[in-house]
């Protein structure tokens, strides 16, 4: 497979540039906005075109195969995760900044074997950043080695979180409490891109020290999980624990001290799992 995995990487990163083309050339025109889990779950024509464009492309070339293809597991395909190469696939992240023309947009792809990621690939379409990693091989941004902060005070640091699609009060709550909590600390600041994958590309880059969220989806951090452990971070659970891609929860941190710190002001829930959520709306 070792070989392989670089075919499969430079596939990923041909198929990104292209979805990414896609993407650019619908900013000009006019965005037909549907909605999925709730009124501010966006998906939009061209969400589904790149996802099909994507998969079409990769199953010529690789037709045996997986994929976990958010739109598609929104259209009523599984979201299972087995050791099977499989190909998770976020066509638009950041589908609210697409439709409003906030420029963070990403294409993100993961390409798992035995459940582990072994080649992420985000493309941030707007700034042409494509970010890269292949386990043991490093993290890259347009060809440049990525390294996370070098920071160990959290109080010195900046937070990446999102308040994601969820506007059930008590989630809510749950999130601003979190979010209270971490500013309080206080840090610098706390951010959020509106995407996960390009908040995960932050912290690999080092402009941000940590990103949580609960709530996102195994395509939204995919690729992002094996770019940061790539650039030198840690991928975790929110509670500290081993990260499951399937859980819902996560925290990139660059080092376990910023890491520990985050860990004790988030306020933990359980979002149902990926793999057994009813994702067909
Ligand atoms: O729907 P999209 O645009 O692919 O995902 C975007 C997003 O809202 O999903 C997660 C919340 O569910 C966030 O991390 C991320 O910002
Ligand atoms: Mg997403
Ligand atoms: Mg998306």
């Amino acid at each position: 497979m070792a070989d392989s995995l670089q075919t499969v990487m430079d596939y990923a990163v041909a198929v990104a540039r292209k979805a990414g083309e896609v993407v650019q050339t619908a900013l000009a025109g006019d965005r037909k906005v549907m909605t999925k889990s709730s009124a501010v779950d966006l998906v939009t024509q061209t969400d589904q075109k790149v996802e099909k464009l994507i998969i079409q492309s990769v199953k010529e070339k690789f037709p045996t195969h997986r994929f976990i293809g958010e739109e598609s597991v929104a259209a009523g395909e599984a979201c299972e995760l087995t050791n099977e190469p499989t190909w998770i696939i976020d066509p638009i992240d950041g589908t609210t900044n697409f439709v409003h023309s906030f420029p963070f947009v990403a294409v993100s792809i993961g390409f798992s074997v035995n459940k582990q990621v072994e080649v992420g690939v985000v493309y941030s379409c707007l700034e042409d950043k494509m970010f890269t990693a292949r386990r043991g091989r490093g993290a890259f941004c347009n060809g440049e080695p990525l390294q996370v902060s070098e920071q160990t005070d959290v109080h010195q640091s900046i937070i990446a979180t999102e308040f994601g699609s969820n506007r059930d009060p008590e989630v809510v709550d749950k999130i601003f409490c979190s979010m209270k909590n971490v500013l309080k600390l206080p840090v610098h600041g706390v951010r959020s891109a509106g995407t996960a994958a390009i908040n995960m590309c932050l912290v690999a880059s080092g402009c941000v020290e940590a990103y949580y969220e609960i709530g996102m989806h195994v395509w939204d951090i995919a690729a992002g999980s094996l770019i940061v452990s790539e650039a030198g971070g840690l991928v975790l659970d929110v509670d500290g624990g081993q990260v499951d891609l399937m859980s819902r929860r996560v925290l990139a941190a660059n080092n376990r001290s910023i890491a520990e710190k985050i860990v004790k002001e988030i306020v933990l829930f359980r979002p149902p799992r990926d793999d057994a959520l009813d994702h067909k709306q």
